[in-house]
């Protein structure tokens, strides 16, 4: 077997997709989640702007609106957060995400303060951290912040990762890869793009350049430019096509540099780094 058919076989990627059905695949995931779980009451998702989260953030209102009319229990709701540190320059898209996915509660919280004392606090010990590392103190701080919120709402928090980011470890070890259920796992990114679309999503929330938006010496850069790579030869390649011998090479080295975040701390019954 190909490290390519491997990868997709571990990412469960389709190389084609019936958008409607993917979409079925995604509620219903979460729905049976709830049943099982009847505790959990709530879900809790961080909404930047971004495709992702527009994508979760709509599935998971579809799944609570029927959760809600399928149980009779009013209490299911669905927690959308914006988290932005200080004033967020894309704001007006995050506004449209939010107006897309109608969220049952919206919350506005302000990681900036939270940020910027764990930095202080670095610094009075000695430690300058570097606009890099900060940008994923912030990536944590937003997981902090949703699993706050869940604990008052008996929520379980979602998270956005997908095969397109997964592949290329392109998320912050227990920051925004800190989440409890991930319903668009198993899409690569234009098959994200094909469900917002199916779902009647403007179409500047899936045409925005993908951006993690972490350092402030680089505002809103691509995810394309930092990781080298483009999401067209990500995608090509979690479809089992052929792409060019470089942009393999790319998307492989990334894959075996990020193996460590696609699995639980590691103990000594773990052999998969050797
Ligand atoms: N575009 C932006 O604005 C921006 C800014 C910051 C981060 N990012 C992205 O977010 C992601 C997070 O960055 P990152 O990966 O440098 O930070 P990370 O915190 O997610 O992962 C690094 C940490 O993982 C652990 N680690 C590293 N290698 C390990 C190994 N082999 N075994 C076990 N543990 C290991 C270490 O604790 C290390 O500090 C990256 O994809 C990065 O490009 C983007
Ligand atoms: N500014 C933000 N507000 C709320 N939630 C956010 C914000 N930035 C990121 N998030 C959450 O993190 C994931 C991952 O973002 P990437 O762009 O993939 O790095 C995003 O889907 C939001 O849930
Ligand atoms: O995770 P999001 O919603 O910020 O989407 P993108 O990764 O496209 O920025
Ligand atoms: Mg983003």
């Amino acid at each position: 077997m190909t490290l390519q058919d491997q990868i997709i076989q571990e990412l469960g990627v389709k190389p084609e997709i019936d958008p409607k059905a993917e979409i079925r695949v995604s509620v219903e995931f979460l729905k049976a989640y709830l049943k099982k779980y009847p505790f959990i009451k709530a879900f809790v998702l961080g909404i930047s702007g971004g495709q992702d989260s527009s994508l979760a953030g709509r599935l998971a209102q579809m799944a609570i609106e029927e959760m809600r009319a399928e149980t009779k229990d009013d209490t299911y709701q669905f927690i959308a957060i914006r988290l932005p540190h200080g004033v967020q320059a894309d704001e007006a898209d995050a506004q449209r995400a939010l107006k897309f996915i109608q969220p049952d509660v919206s919350l506005t919280i302000n990681i900036k303060p939270a940020v910027d004392g764990q930095v202080a606090a670095l610094k009075e010990a000695g430690i300058e951290v570097s606009d890099f590392n900060k940008g994923n103190i912030k990536a944590r701080q937003r997981m902090i912040t949703q699993y706050a919120v869940a604990g008052e709402y008996h929520g379980a928090v979602l998270g956005t990762d997908h095969a397109a980011e997964n592949i290329t470890g392109f998320f912050t070890k227990f920051g925004d890869g800190g989440a409890d259920l991930l319903p668009l796992f198993r899409l690569n990114k234009r098959q994200g793009k094909a469900l917002l679309a199916e779902l009647g999503a403007d179409p500047a929330l899936y045409e925005k350049v993908p951006t993690a938006d972490l350092e402030e010496g680089k505002p809103g850069l691509a995810d394309e430019v930092a990781l080298g790579v483009t999401y067209r030869d990500i995608d090509d390649y979690t479809e089992g096509k052929q792409i060019s011998a470089e942009a393999q090479e790319k998307i492989e080295a990334w894959w075996n540099k990020t193996q460590h975040k696609r699995h639980l701390p590691i103990t000594v019954f773990d052999d998969f780094w050797k």
